[in-house]
């Protein structure tokens, strides 16, 4: 019952109750009875006082001084003071306006009173209360509130999911399928992502059977199987949507029993025609690649070096790799060391050290290494690669190999004959220059002392005229071993032509004493190596070096000009003995100019007819005038009278000994001429010098012949002197020279004999008339017993071959007696004349006879 109900049934219509005594109290009794709350209140001025309450409502809690009749109504309801109900109260009281309310009053979450409460006015001033307490209802009401808002709640957060969920089919061109089989019915449901992709209307179900017909029906088959599948299968098949394209589907079939015992089967399909698309488009692309890398000479790759470069792989190479390396692609891919593997063990560091530079700086690769084949042979390869990084953060490279052997052979070709001097492999002039300008760059910048050593072979010249040019190959090979195998490895020794080597010495001592101290210690091994016997021919053979030495370090000097000072040196070294060592000093600088002054002179001197020829006789056993010697004469307007003993040899060697001999012939075989006009002078006749190089010129016996044939000189008088280191060259060559000119009547004499090392039986195969003993033997002949033994010898020997003798350098009466007893015929020397111009040989001819 309703407080509000209970009123009405209690109060009379009158208002007012007419109760006997008896009766009122029964009607008490039954009021405290009652479940509710009931008390009356009569109003006082602004107040309400209690005047009777029942006994459900002195139990109630919560009402307060409910069991003092005269207690203010706000004490009874004090809970509910921060209410207007005293207010409500009081207007029920004095206009008699019904009032029915809930009151709730609540801590926080917690419910503290939940009252429904119903006052009705009585006859008078007094208002009748009921109270009910409706705690439990508004509980339960509270709780079901909260319930519908939850389910609410829920409805929304699934609606929201829902929605993302169709989102994400969407976005991943996705959805799913649901077979739910009961017992008569199957129901196919379709998300609507499923719909989307399959081209459909959305929709929550199809037809099981229309479903599949837009699987392409080669495909069907597969999708059966995977439907059919226990544990689910994935498959791949092609879906003919209702416009009919054909897209690619992936799908997962999957077998679930929901918890009624319904089979139901589900499957996710995502569209994966982009995927296949992509697939396909790479596999026409890798095809191209291929067909490309097929025609390409070398093989292709893709290798991934991983972000920290602890991880690489090759991801592809192509089929060529066979053919350049011996592997197969498949074998590379599964372990890419086997590319590293080939490479030769020396070239791994910078092959590794290149490569990772180019991946960690992004810059094109390239790199030149050997690899060793599987049949053990080596080849060049040269790579290249262009690497990107990849957003993951690896480097993928794309690169080509080729074969590169041909290149680096022509190249190394190239090189050896540009470089290296072709008969003993040495470094060559233009290689030593090279290293020689680092050397003395180093040098400056270390202060450690360098040293040049220019080396000349003392007797190269003889013996490769006398074993021929093959033998002074091999000797000059030999040489350069021995000089190689005497340095350190990181020397330079080179060839600078003909028998001229140049070994450079580096990081000597900074000290220049100590250095000096140490390239002789290395120069005096060298003389030593090379002096050792060679064995040529079946034959001991003797060589030995003349070395000039130029030390640099530390102070700013031009190759070429070490070079000079080394060559300075050199010429020192001769000129001091040969087989011998020698330092530069800026006094040798000023021998070599003066030298190099003297060639220029007498290139003039040739010009400007500063040449001349003297003439010194040769008397018989009677002293009785034979003939001449002809001795060229150069009267320079500043330099006086020049010795042919200082001109000679530079005329030798700059090659101005051609139109000087040349000359002397001229003058010659005019004189010849002019005495053989005269029955006195007929008789006599005149030995020309001739030089090595002067034999040796192609043009030797024709320009002789030519000069006595412009003169009409007799050949017979015509002695022609050769020495015998000349004549020790290419023998056969001399020899046939020789007997081209005796041919037509000329002689020759064998000049300074007794200072070579012929043998007897080489002389006797040349050609000759006369031999002249060296002047050397003649000046000590009464003094030394050796001389004499020698000069007795050869007289004996001459006489033994049927040879003519000429004693050079008589100058005394002794000297001659001494010939003259042993045997000797003719004589030259002071004691019969001096070398002299033609006006003062008429008075000498004259005196002579
Ligand atoms: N290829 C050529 N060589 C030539 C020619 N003219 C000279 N020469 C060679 O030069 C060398 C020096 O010659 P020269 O100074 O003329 O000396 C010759 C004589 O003057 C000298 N001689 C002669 N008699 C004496 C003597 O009694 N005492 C002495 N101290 N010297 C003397 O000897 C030189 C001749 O030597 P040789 O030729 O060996 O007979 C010298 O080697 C010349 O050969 C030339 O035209 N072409």
């Amino acid at each position: 019952m309703k407080p509000s109900d209970l009123l009405s049934a209690l109060l009379a219509p009158a208002g007012e109750p007419q109760l006997p005594h008896a009766a009122y109290v029964g009607l008490q009794a039954l009021l405290d009875a009652l479940p509710i709350a009931l008390m009356e209140f009569r109003l006082s001025g602004e107040s309400l006082v209690l005047l009777t309450a029942n006994a459900a409502a002195r139990r109630m809690p919560g009402l307060g001084g409910v069991r003092e009749p005269g207690a203010d109504a706000r004490t009874v309801f004090d809970q509910l003071a921060s209410t207007a109900l005293i207010d409500q109260l009081c207007g029920v009281a004095r206009l008699g306006v019904p009032l029915d309310g809930r009151h709730v009053l609540r801590d926080g979450p917690r419910l503290q009173l939940a009252w429904d409460i119903a006052a009705r006015r009585m006859a008078s001033d007094c208002v009748l209360v009921a109270v009910s307490d409706v705690s439990e209802a508004e509980g339960l009401r509270q709780a079901l509130q909260s319930c519908e808002q939850a389910l609410a709640e829920a409805r929304r957060d699934l609606r929201e999911q829902t929605e993302v969920f169709d989102t994400m089919e969407t976005l991943a061109r996705a959805g799913h399928w649901r077979r739910i089989k009961d017992p008569g019915e199957t129901v196919l449901l379709w998300s609507p992502g499923l719909c989307e992709i399959a081209g459909y209307e959305r929709q929550e179900w199809l037809d099981p059977e229309y479903a599949m017909s837009g699987i392409l029906p080669e495909d069907r088959p597969l999708f059966e199987a995977a439907s059919r599948a226990q544990d689910g299968a994935n498959v791949e098949y092609r879906w003919r949507r209702p416009d009919g394209e054909v897209r690619w589907m992936r799908s997962r079939v999957q077998r679930v029993r929901s918890r009624d015992g319904v089979a139901v089967q589900m499957g996710v399909v995502q569209d994966v025609t982009e995927e296949h698309r992509a697939a396909e488009q790479l596999r026409e692309q890798l095809v191209f690649i291929q067909r490309i890398a097929s025609r390409v000479p070398g093989f292709i790759y893709q290798y991934r070096i991983h972000r920290d470069g602890s991880t690489a792989s090759v991801q592809y190479i192509s089929e060529a790799v066979r053919e350049f390396l011996g592997v197969a692609p498949g074998e590379v891919m599964r372990d890419h060391g086997l590319l590293e593997q080939r490479v030769l063990p020396e070239d791994v560091p910078q092959v590794r050290r290149s490569a990772m530079l180019s991946v960690r700086r992004l810059v094109p690769w390239q790199s030149e290494y050997r690899v060793r084949m599987p049949d053990g042979s080596v080849r060049w390869h040269m790579t290249s690669a262009v690497p990107h990084r990849e957003s993951d953060g690896t480097v993928v490279s794309h690169g080509f190999t080729m074969d590169i052997t041909e290149r680096k052979q022509a190249e190394q070709q190239i090189e050896r004959l540009a470089f290296y001097d072709a008969l003993t492999g040495l470094p060559n002039r233009r290689l030593l220059l090279d290293r020689l300008q680092r050397s003395v760059v180093l040098s400056q910048r270390t202060r450690q002392q360098g040293a040049l050593l220019f080396i000349d072979l003392d007797n190269f010249k003889v013996l490769n005229d006398t074993l021929g040019h093959d033998m002074g190959d091999k000797l000059l090979i030999e040489v350069a071993r021995r000089l190689v195998a005497t340095v350190r490895e990181s020397d330079t020794v080179a060839r600078f032509g003909g028998d001229e080597f140049v070994v450079m010495l580096e990081h000597l001592a900074c000290d220049s004493a100590q250095a000096a101290l140490q390239v002789e210690g290395v120069a005096e091994k060298l003389l030593a190596h090379v002096n050792q016997p060679i064995v040529l021919g079946g034959h001991h053979h003797y060589s030995s070096p003349s070395i000039g030495i130029a030390l640099f370090g530390g102070e700013r000097v031009e190759v070429h000009e070490l070079l000079k000072r080394a060559d300075l040196a050199m010429y020192e070294a001769k000129a001091g003995g040969r087989n011998t060592l020698r330092f530069f000093d800026p006094a040798m600088q000023a021998a070599v100019n003066a030298r190099l002054h003297l060639e220029a002179d007498m290139r003039q001197g040739l010009e400007r007819g500063e040449f001349s020829v003297h003439y010194q006789p040769v008397v018989d056993e009677r002293a009785r005038l034979v003939g001449a010697e002809v001795l060229l004469r150069w009267r320079h307007p500043v330099r006086g009278m020049v010795s042919p003993a200082e001109f000679i040899p530079l005329a030798e060697q700059s090659g101005l000994i051609l139109p000087l001999g040349r000359f002397v012939l001229q003058q010659a075989c005019a004189q010849l001429a002019r005495w053989a006009q005269s029955p006195a002078t007929a008789h006599l006749s005149l030995s020309v010098n001739v030089s090595a190089r002067q034999f040796r010129h192609a043009d030797f016996v024709a320009e002789v012949l030519e000069a006595l044939r412009e003169h009409a000189a007799n050949p017979r008088r015509l002695t022609l002197e050769l020495t015998e280191s000349m004549l020790l060259g290419d023998i056969e060559d001399a020899i046939v020279r020789m007997q081209q000119l005796k041919r037509e009547g000329i002689g020759f004499a064998l000049d300074d004999f007794g200072t070579g090392y012929s043998s007897l039986s080489f002389l006797k195969r040349l050609p000759l008339e006369q031999i002249k003993i060296d002047q050397s033997f003649v000046r000590d002949v009464l003094e030394d017993p050796n001389d004499a033994a020698i000069v007795r010898t050869i007289l004996a020997l001459a006489q033994s071959m049927d040879l003519q003798v000429v004693a050079e350098g008589v100058e005394t009466a002794g000297q001659l007696g001494f010939l003259r007893l042993h045997g000797c015929g003719g004589f030259q020397g002071y004691l019969f004349g001096r070398p002299a111009p033609l006006q003062a040989w008429d008075e000498m001819l004259f005196s002579v006879r």
